[in-house]
């Protein structure tokens, strides 16, 4: 997939670059657009505001930009570039606060990871890129199937624990996750893992019997071990834009999240919900997915999402 001669960092600059290919190229075009025929006015800073919204940077990001882009530069000409580069200084002073890498405390053995989020954000396909990542770091990971809704889901992650040469804790569809959750976490113990991932069904934020059978499952690992989870990431889905305000608040409420992966950047030209998100939330980010290869998960670097945004090129 990768050009074997380009060091690891630029091939994955180029993986994320491509993959918010949608984003950056909408946003670039429209602003190479506005700038092109005039000096900039207020209604041209209005134009780059309009922009800025369709890309779903969220009101107070797109205001602060435009009036960034503004200072000092009234009845002049401006480039499209000088444009992006404001953008991506400003999109990146949003995000450096949120950038923060996953911390996996040794000291907890295993280190709990509760991955939740609604139906197909990408919980189990981040869940294999995970234990992919975890294993190569020489940790010893466990899997948790409680995605006990979806038999595809229980197969899926079997898949990946073959691929990732992890085991995996699966009950029948239709059990008890909670129940399920509390004997991966009792093996895992008996089996000295670093890692369990405990996957979950997937669930829309706004139906209360879902959310509180997701509180039954924090409940009931607690009585294994009651500083556990020690992580829990909710798995977002870039295309569904400005819903994922709604979904961070209802998951942080039910499960108190503490970490945020976005998935699907590869397939919105909305990439900007991420900045949003970090503005109104402070979440930290820990990964970004941009593709549904193993590969295509990667820890979330600030400049580097705001100067792929920006369609900067490298
Ligand atoms: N393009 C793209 N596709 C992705 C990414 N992450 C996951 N997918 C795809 O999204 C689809 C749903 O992913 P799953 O991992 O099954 O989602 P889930 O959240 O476990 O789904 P439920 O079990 O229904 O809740 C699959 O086809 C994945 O391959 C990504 O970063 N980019």
């Amino acid at each position: 997939m990768n050009d074997t001669s380009e060091t690891p960092k630029l091939s994955w600059w180029r993986r994320l670059s491509n993959g918010l290919k949608r984003t950056s190229s909408s946003l670039g075009t429209a602003v190479a657009d506005l700038v092109t025929k005039r000096k900039l006015d207020r209604a041209m800073l209005d134009d780059i505001e309009d922009v800025l919204l369709r890309a779903d940077l969220g009101t107070q990001v797109a205001v602060r930009i435009a009036d960034a882009v503004g200072a000092g530069r009234y009845d002049k000409a401006i480039s499209a570039d000088e444009v992006k580069d404001v953008v991506a200084t400003e999109v990146e002073k949003v995000l450096v606060p949120v950038a923060k890498p996953l911390e996996i405390d040794a000291a907890k053995k295993p280190f709990v990871i509760l991955v939740v989020g609604v139906n197909g954000s990408g919980k189990t396909t981040t869940i294999g890129k995970l234990s992919q990542k975890f294993a190569s770091e020489g940790r010893k990971v466990m899997l948790a199937a409680g995605d006990t809704f979806r038999a595809a889901a229980i197969e899926q992650l079997k898949v990946w624990g073959e691929r990732t040469k992890t085991p995996v804790i699966a009950g029948a569809q239709g059990s008890d996750s909670a129940s399920l959750a509390f004997n991966a976490l009792t093996a895992a113990k008996e089996q000295s893992i670093d890692v369990l991932l405990i996957d979950t069904a997937g669930r829309l934020q706004n139906k209360a019997e879902l959310m509180n059978e997701l509180e039954k499952v924090v409940r009931v690992i607690r009585k294994v071990d009651a500083t556990a989870p020690h992580a829990v990431l909710l798995v977002l889905d870039a295309t569904v834009g400005q819903n994922a305000l709604s979904q961070v608040e209802a998951f942080h409420r039910t499960a108190g999240v503490t970490g945020l992966v976005m998935t699907k950047l590869d397939g919105t030209a909305r990439g900007g919900i991420l900045v949003a998100l970090a503005e109104k939330f402070k979440l930290p980010v820990h990964f970004i997915g941009v593709g549904e290869g193993v590969d295509d998960l990667a820890p979330f670097t600030a400049r580097d999402f705001a100067r792929a945004i920006a369609g900067i090129e490298s």
